[in-house]
């Protein structure tokens, strides 16, 4: 009697605490299918971001995670005067006097800065050291550090195959350092004071401030009279320093926020937007409707402006200037969006193929280029794989098939001018470009750039 009432004692505390169990944990199974998009973008990006970023990922994550800030670029096609009166009316800032702030701050301590910047970081061809390095580093190890990045345990991907480590990894490139030695000021190739010489007005709210801009209104001309955009799409166009007459393309260039940019500086002879789908290409058009008065008559039949629809890699035509704002995991939009989230289950191989796509349209953009013209690589990403990774990808296979040279532009001390707008990551941790990290105080980015000048 007694053990029988145990039996079904034991039996009953069992079902208990299994019932207990299963509303107080879920099985881990079921919290992995459980998880969203964004949580797998976050859980990746704490895990190979807060090694990347160290003590600085957490005030990164919790950037990215918060409201993005914007600027709003005054469209000079619509009041641009009374625009700007407005925005600053309502406390807006000029990006222009921010800049000018620091600028004087730059040539009063030039030479200083010139050596804590090391300035002479030009990178050609020729430099021995450099080439022998990246010589000794695969592409296969790139690869491979991406598919480790994002996702270890896929074993059936292509790029997750195993690879001997080979001495000179990716990853210790990390510690290259350029080689070329300081000779005089005249071989320090200064990059212009970009800003004053467009005729773009540029509006942000000072450091702190979180109030928003209120949307674009339809002016006299019927277009609307500013472009709302995250800040850090700026740096990238001004680093293109478009000049007057250029033929420039922007490679990637839906939904047109940095082509609207260039437009607006009012200097290039002809602008040429491509995209590589058929609704994307619609969105740009849709863009330059609102912001340019008389667009088929003025713009597309005067050809001033082309929307084109290609795959970059598969263009051909010769420009001055092009800016490769390329596909990439958009960590912003990852970690907030369920909506095209590049971390949904069925989007893996896209998402591990993205660093070969990145090089392959970086590659085709150094071959259009004429000589002396620029380049600059951009993606809205953190990841050191599809930003510096896909630069030095590129570089390789240039060096290696072709007789193309190509200097890399250190804009350091340039962007000093840009401290009272944006947060830098430490410079140490890229070899070839400059990085806007998200910060709760100046909400923008992420935001990757290279500028990359062809010489020969
Ligand atoms: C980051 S978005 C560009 C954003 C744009 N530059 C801007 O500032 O508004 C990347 C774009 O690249 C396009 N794209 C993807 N693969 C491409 C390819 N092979 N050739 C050209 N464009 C491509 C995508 O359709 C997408 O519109």
């Amino acid at each position: 009697m007694l053990t029988r009432n145990f039996i079904v004692k034991i039996n009953l505390s069992k079902y208990h605490s299994l019932k207990r169990f299963k509303h107080k944990a879920t099985h881990w199974s079921i919290q992995k299918k459980n998880k969203t998009s964004c949580d797998r973008a976050l859980d990746h990006f704490d895990e190979f971001y807060s090694q990347t970023f160290a003590e600085d990922w957490p005030s990164i994550r919790h950037g990215l995670l918060s409201k993005q800030k914007y600027i709003a670029v005054v469209n000079n096609f619509s009041d641009a005067d009374q625009t700007n009166l407005n925005l600053e009316k309502i406390g807006a800032l000029n990006v222009r006097t921010l800049f000018q702030l620091e600028k004087q701050y730059i040539s009063d301590n030039y030479a200083k800065l010139r050596q804590k910047y090391n300035l002479t970081k030009i990178w050609k061809k020729d430099e021995k050291i450099a080439r022998e390095l990246v010589k000794n580093d695969s592409v296969e190890n790139v690869y491979q550090s991406y598919s480790l990045e994002h996702n270890s345990s896929n074993a059936e991907i292509d790029f997750t195959r195993v690879i001997p480590q080979q001495d000179v990894s990716f990853l210790n490139l990390t510690e290259f350092m350029p080689v070329t030695k300081l000779k005089g000021l005249e071989d320090w190739i200064a990059e212009p004071q970009h800003l004053e010489n467009y005729n773009l007005n540029v509006y942000c709210y000072e450091i702190g401030n979180h109030n928003d801009f209120s949307s674009p209104k339809n002016g006299t001309t019927g277009v609307l009279n500013y472009y709302l955009m995250d800040g850090g799409s700026l740096l990238p166009v001004l680093a293109l320093d478009v000049k007057p007459g250029d033929k420039v393309l922007d490679m990637c260039a839906s939904p047109g926020g940095k082509s609207y940019l260039i437009l607006q500086t009012l200097y290039p002879d002809q602008v040429i937007c491509n995209d590589v789908t058929k609704s994307r290409a619609k969105r740009i058009y849709n863009v330059m409707k609102q912001y340019l008065y008389d667009l088929e008559e003025k713009w597309l039949n005067q050809n001033k402006l082309q929307i084109s629809l290609m795959d970059g890699r598969d263009i051909r035509d010769g420009f001055d200037k092009i800016i490769v704002d390329v596909p990439c995991t958009t960590d912003r939009h990852s970690v907030k969006e369920l909506e095209n989230n590049i971390f949904r289950p069925d989007r893996i191989k896209e998402r591990l193929k993205l660093p070969e796509l990145q090089a392959e349209l970086l590659v085709q953009a150094i071959k259009l280029v004429k000589i002396g013209g620029n380049i600059v690589y951009s993606t809205c990403t953190l990841s050191p794989i599809q930003n510096d990774g896909v630069v030095h990808l590129a570089l390789k296979q240039i060096w290696e098939e072709t007789d193309i040279e190509i200097a890399i532009k250190d804009l350091s001390v340039a962007l000093l001018q840009a401290t009272k707008m944006y947060k830098f990551a430490d410079q140490k941790l890229m070899k070839y470009g400059h990085l806007i990290v998200p910060n709760l105080q100046i909400n923008f980015g992420p935001t990757y750039f290279c500028k990359l000048q062809r010489i020969k």
